[in-house]
């Protein structure tokens, strides 16, 4: 069971509440999904009209741990007073952190994504940064207390799923026991699955679920592809080689030992 900030999560999947054609659809995504936390944007959803009301009484009505987020939010003073917001309107210390950066690619502002950790570590939040790949700047949110790490596959929006396979092994390699979140980019189950198979201890993600033609049954193959994900990196997947080795027997010995 995947455990952050000391709460066990009843699933490996986070996801978002952007996008969705109508309430009902938003609805069933979550029921196919098993989703154990969806995350709900403070600046997107006002609240303070009867339409923010009622999107916040379906989120509360999902029966699963609320995420706010700063999404939207590019200095370290507009994400810290969301996450103020949040925290009274939701009444949960956690807060997902988001300090944009630029504008094409949506990419994290890692400095402020830093300052604001700290200010709101030490403010009584617990805090999921959304992050790059850096090894520096994780080192730097965890020093800032950070207890779970987001780093993104690629852009928001963009579906492109693991765009720098290379760092994210690095940075599951550098921090073994830290609970590392793929946040962002995903379009596909598969790249899901290639996640959890890279040991990756969950996934949050929005638009590919929110676009999709069906969202519940998109929703629902997510579902199934994190869990033959993380099945197939419990049962230690052999390493890739270069060359060939022949899988046939050699005769008179049809098992290794
Ligand atoms: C909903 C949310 O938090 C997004 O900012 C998140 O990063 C999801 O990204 P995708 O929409 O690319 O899945």
């Amino acid at each position: 069971m995947l455990s952050v900030y000391g709460t066990e999560l009843s699933s490996r999947l986070m996801l978002g509440t952007a996008q969705y054609p109508s309430p009902a659809i938003l609805a069933d995504a979550f029921a196919k999904s098993n989703a154990g936390i969806a995350t709900v944007s403070l600046r997107r959803e006002s609240g303070q009209d009867r339409a923010g009301q009622d999107f916040w009484s379906l989120i509360q009505s999902l029966g699963v741990q609320i995420l706010p987020n700063t999404a939207g939010c590019h200095t370290v003073k507009e994400a810290v007073t969301t996450a103020h917001m949040a925290r009274e309107v939701f009444g949960t210390k956690w807060i997902k952190l988001e300090v944009i950066g630029e504008e094409d690619t949506l990419q994290p502002d890692v400095f402020g994504l830093v300052e604001a950790a700290r200010i709101l570590s030490e403010d009584g939040f617990q805090v999921f940064p959304y992050t790059t790949e850096d090894l520096v700047v994780a080192d730097r949110l965890l020093n800032a207390g950070c207890e779970v790490l987001m780093p993104w596959g690629a852009p928001i929006g963009s579906g492109l799923g693991l765009n720098n396979t290379f760092g994210l092994r690095a940075m599951r390699a550098h921090f073994p026991d830290v609970p590392l979140v793929i946040d962002a980019g995903l379009g596909l189950p598969s790249q899901a699955a290639q996640a959890m198979e890279m040991g990756f201890d969950a996934v949050l993600l929005n638009t590919a679920v929110a676009k999709a033609g069906s969202p519940a049954d998109m929703a629902h193959a997510f579902a199934l592809a994190l869990e033959a994900g993380r099945a197939a990196y419990l049962a230690d997947p052999m390493e890739p080689r270069d060359m060939a080795a022949p899988s046939s027997p050699v005769i008179g010995k049809a098992f290794l030992s």
